[in-house]
């Protein structure tokens, strides 16, 4: 069903989930947007259908799960901001056949992450977990067996994009040799080099720390069989994603020690908010470090994630610009001061724009202006047209076959 939307800035409602922190609503209500609902917690299920069914713009970080399902039950929504790097949270395939552009903040939060990571190296290194855990309980275990420098040993980083390369930076300046494996061919930074393969890494680095996403290609990337091709004692970092280690495997391995220690931030199946149960297999070994997935969360990443996301959905709301989307046919567009802007979302056939045009020329509307890109399955046109005719060119552009959703921006 087309969906048509033209409706001014204090009748759009934005609806941000999970804590987004407070620069998000400045931002928005400084642009003028006043109606914004927001919510501590990740919603499922019903609630989070009842929270976005009217809904235009929606906010969530890592945990809301935008299925195909709950999309198509938020028949207003123009656009998701994912207010985190990772968008394996949405379908994103989904969204872009609804018309529904999905943006996130790809690096505010990447030093926040590579700083925890270059701590858990050293933590690791030096056995802290179990000495920290023993003493909780009043033992004293002052002693430097199993305690080394990171100076001189390897750290292998397995996805290297802006966190991983971050980090390499980091290691080298305590003196850490660096590799990584990727499967890309990638620029690398200092003296850090790239290895042939996954299992090169594995044996050859003291610390292994994982920066992929979430994909098929990645889900158990490190399963019983990598983590038995690690040194005996070596260390696991994961602050990725929960499915890229097989959890139980790395429990084993730990239970056989020949893995010496771990840091983990993600986890297969995470609770729902602060006031669930944790549970895993490994709570019971102290010598892994256990965060909640709070390897992003730090003021200075929330507040530039909030500023960065907001911006992103206020520029495609005032302005139409898909630029940095994720799943979007990507258009930048200049300001539209003084004319009406009309956007165009549709099934990637052919001779969609002659139809536009066609429509157009018939109903004695002149086009100012007129940009288009497309991706295999949508179109994303979008037509600067003289205030007086706006409305008239919304019907005509709305009854285009093939239309997905259009929107005038006054
Ligand atoms: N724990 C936390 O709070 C946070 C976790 N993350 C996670 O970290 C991930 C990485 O973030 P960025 O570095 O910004 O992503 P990025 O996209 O800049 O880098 C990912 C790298 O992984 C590589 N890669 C993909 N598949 C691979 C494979 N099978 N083997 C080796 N390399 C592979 C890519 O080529 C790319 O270079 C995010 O996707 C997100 O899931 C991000 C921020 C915070
Ligand atoms: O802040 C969050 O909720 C998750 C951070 C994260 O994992 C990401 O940015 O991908």
């Amino acid at each position: 069903m087309t969906q048509r939307l033209s409706v001014a800035k204090d009748k759009l409602k934005f609806v941000l989930l999970e804590g987004i922190h407070a620069t998000a609503v400045d931002a928005l209500q400084a642009d003028g947007y006043t109606q914004i609902v927001t919510s501590p917690k990740a919603l499922t299920g019903d609630a989070l259908v009842e929270a976005i069914h009217d809904a235009h713009f929606l906010g969530i970080r890592s945990r809301t799960q935008l299925t195909a399902e709950v999309l198509q039950q938020a028949p207003k929504l123009a656009a998701v901001g994912c207010f985190c790097i990772g968008t394996n949270q949405v379908d994103l395939a989904a969204a872009m056949h609804l018309g529904i552009p999905v943006f996130n903040a790809p690096f505010s939060n990447t030093r926040s992450v590579a700083e925890l990571v270059l701590a858990e190296v050293i933590m690791l290194m030096r056995g802290i977990p179990q000495k920290n855990a023993l003493q909780h309980r009043g033992g004293w275990d002052k002693s430097a067996a199993g305690s080394y420098e990171v100076r001189g040993k390897t750290l292998g980083i397995v996805g290297y994009g802006h966190i991983g390369t971050q980090i390499g930076v980091l290691a080298e300046q305590l003196g850490m040799r660096v590799i990584f494996h990727d499967i890309e061919a990638k620029l690398t930074l200092g003296n850090a080099s790239q290895v042939a393969s996954l299992d090169e890494l594995l044996a050859g680095a003291d610390v292994v720390t994982l920066h992929v996403p979430e994909l098929p290609s990645t889900v158990n990337l490190i399963g019983a069989e990598q983590l038995a091709k690690m040194k005996p004692g070596a260390h696991l970092i994961n602050a990725s994603r929960g499915t890229v280690v097989d959890i139980d495997a790395l429990a084993d391995a730990l239970e056989r020690k020949h893995i010496g220690g771990a840091a983990i931030d993600v986890f297969p199946v995470e609770p729902k908010g602060n006031d669930a149960v944790f549970e895993s297999p490994l709570t019971r070994f102290e010598n892994v470090l256990l965060t909640p997935h709070i390897g992003g969360s730090t003021a200075e990443a929330q507040a530039n994630i909030g500023r960065e996301v907001a911006a992103k959905l206020i520029r495609y709301s005032n302005n139409g610009s898909t630029v940095s989307a994720v799943n979007f046919p990507e258009v930048a567009l200049p300001e539209h001061t003084g004319r009406s802007r009309l956007l165009h979302i549709h099934r990637n056939v052919p001779g969609v724009l002659a139809h536009v045009n066609e429509r157009f020329s018939q109903a004695g509307i002149n086009i100012a202006a007129q940009y288009l890109r497309t991706n295999d399955d949508v179109g994303y046109v979008v037509i600067d047209v003289d205030s007086t005719t706006s409305d008239a060119a919304l019907s005509q552009l709305c009854g285009v076959p093939g239309t997905i959703r259009c929107r005038v921006l006054y």
